[in-house]
């Protein structure tokens, strides 16, 4: 029922909404085949002529990134936006100074445990500009064995007539977010890729961005960023609040958990929560359901890897034991639908899910664990906002994609008959499964000794 009020860009929205999954070696090819990318597939999904493009990322192995370009494009111009310092910046530097069409940009981590955590790539063709925003570091061991989350953008054409960051924007105002984030860096290699983007038309993008920058945000500037920039997105074009209740749970899944603080109430269920929690119209909402997926140590000694999985999903002891409160909201780490159980997830998702479990208000794909580090945590009475990391993500909003209220889960036999929805592929099983009373939260650097993984090895950390 397209009506006139529909934003023009639900026309453009793929049965994936442009959000797929990374391979796993060894599946059946139908696990693969439709929505799942590897790096070389997403260099060949266009015929157009590649000429320059951009890696954000947090770890890149360099001789292996450029051997995933097609080799007609290996000496195109790549600039690697990274968060190295040190010892590991020099490292960095002396992969890429075999590479004479590399550009390295430092991005600056001006607070204490920042991290350059977003993962976005700018490829630029010569009919067009493709934005991937995604969760796999640029390392081989991230592309073939785990969960991993992409957004493909179209590829956005580009603007007649003089570039502008006015023209060629969307109904979610991505190409504004997006030039907005990309500002902060305030590095000249990172303008010149502004300029690109402002030449091109992104009024199909009908994703809504949601970023980190590092910082201690003031006034307006504390809703550009972080869980404070969902608030408000949520509470401008979010869910109706007569439709979605308190009652519907928000579940978190992530790859790691930061120190959220002695007292669940404070950040977690407080702040945090409030944000994630909004709806049109209000933000503040009484207490909504919290269910965090993070795996158990069944789940890591079960995956494909074994216990090594658990060297991506850094939890570590001494953070665990301040907040035993987790325990709670716990939920294992289970994708039979898509056979990726034991593709140990990497990826990072968040989600408003009905109580009938049949039905998403929103999706969100992002770089942001569970942590204030990466969402922000409101200081000095609420007047200030700091966020420690660079992340980046991407919001789907069914009003946006397919002009309905909310998105269906998949394989759920519509229970409102003649409601014909249409399912968005949540990358996890839900109804979702609890922690048994034995399971444990994976803890990385303690010893897993009961039983061995599939590769007959315990895990002894050093
Ligand atoms: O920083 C914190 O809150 C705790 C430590 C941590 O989470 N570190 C980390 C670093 C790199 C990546 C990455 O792979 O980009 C990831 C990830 O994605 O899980 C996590």
């Amino acid at each position: 029922t397209q009506n006139n009020l529909t934003p023009k860009v639900m026309k453009e929205s793929h049965p994936s909404f442009g959000f797929y999954l990374t391979k796993v070696k060894g599946l059946a090819p139908e696990y693969n085949q439709h929505s799942a990318l590897d790096l070389k597939d997403i260099f060949s999904l266009t015929k157009a002529k590649l000429k320059a493009s951009a890696q954000f990322n947090y770890m890149t192995d360099i001789p292996w990134l450029m051997k995933q370009y097609p080799a007609e494009y290996r000496s195109c111009p790549l600039l690697i936006v990274h968060g190295e310092q040190r010892g590991s910046k020099s490292a960095l530097e002396k992969a890429a100074s075999v590479f004479p069409n590399i550009t390295l940009c430092n991005a600056k981590l001006e607070i204490m445990y920042g991290t350059h955590h977003t993962k976005m790539m700018l490829l630029l063709y010569d009919s067009g500009l493709r934005i991937v925003i995604h969760t796999a570091n640029l390392i081989e061991n991230d592309w073939f064995q785990k969960t991993q989350g992409i957004w493909i953008s179209p590829l956005f054409p580009s603007l007649l007539g003089e570039q502008s960051a006015h023209r060629g924007n969307s109904a979610t105002n991505f190409k504004g977010d997006l030039l907005e984030y990309l500002s902060f860096y305030n590095r000249p290699d990172i303008d010149e890729w502004c300029k690109h983007i402002k030449g091109h038309d992104l009024s199909n993008s009908s994703v809504f961005l949601i970023g980190s920058i590092p910082g201690r945000h003031l006034a307006e500037r504390k809703t550009s960023f972080g869980h404070l920039k969902l608030r408000k997105v949520l509470n401008l074009h979010g869910p109706e609040k007569s439709l979605v209740t308190s009652s519907w749970p928000l579940i978190g899944q992530f790859s790691s958990i930061g120190s959220l603080g002695t007292d669940q109430n404070q950040w977690l269920c407080g702040e945090w929560l409030a944000s994630l929690g909004t709806v049109k119209g209000c933000s503040l909402t009484s207490k909504t359901p919290l269910q965090l997926v993070f795996p158990t140590v069944n789940n890591v000694r079960e995956s494909l890897e074994g216990y090594p999985a658990g060297t991506s999903l850094p939890y570590s002891i001494n953070v665990a034991k301040k907040q035993p409160y987790l325990r709670n909201f716990l939920y294992q780490w289970k994708s039979d639908r898509l056979s990726r159980s034991h593709a140990s997830p990497h990826i990072k998702t968040y989600l408003r899910v009905s109580p009938d479990n049949s039905s998403v208000a929103w999706f969100l794909l992002t770089s942001a664990n569970l942590s204030k580090a990466a969402w922000g945590v409101l200081e000095k009475n609420g007047s200030q906002f700091m966020i420690r990391s660079y992340e980046l993500g991407v919001l789907f909003m069914p009003q946006y994609l397919v002009s309905r209220k909310v998105f269906g889960v998949p394989e759920v036999k519509e229970r409102k008959a003649n409601m014909e929805t249409i399912s968005f592929p949540v990358p996890y099983d839900i109804p979702l499964i609890p922690y048994s009373n034995k399971d444990e939260i994976w803890i990385w650097d303690i010893p897993h000794i009961k039983a061995p993984d599939r590769h007959g090895n315990k895990w002894c950390p050093p």
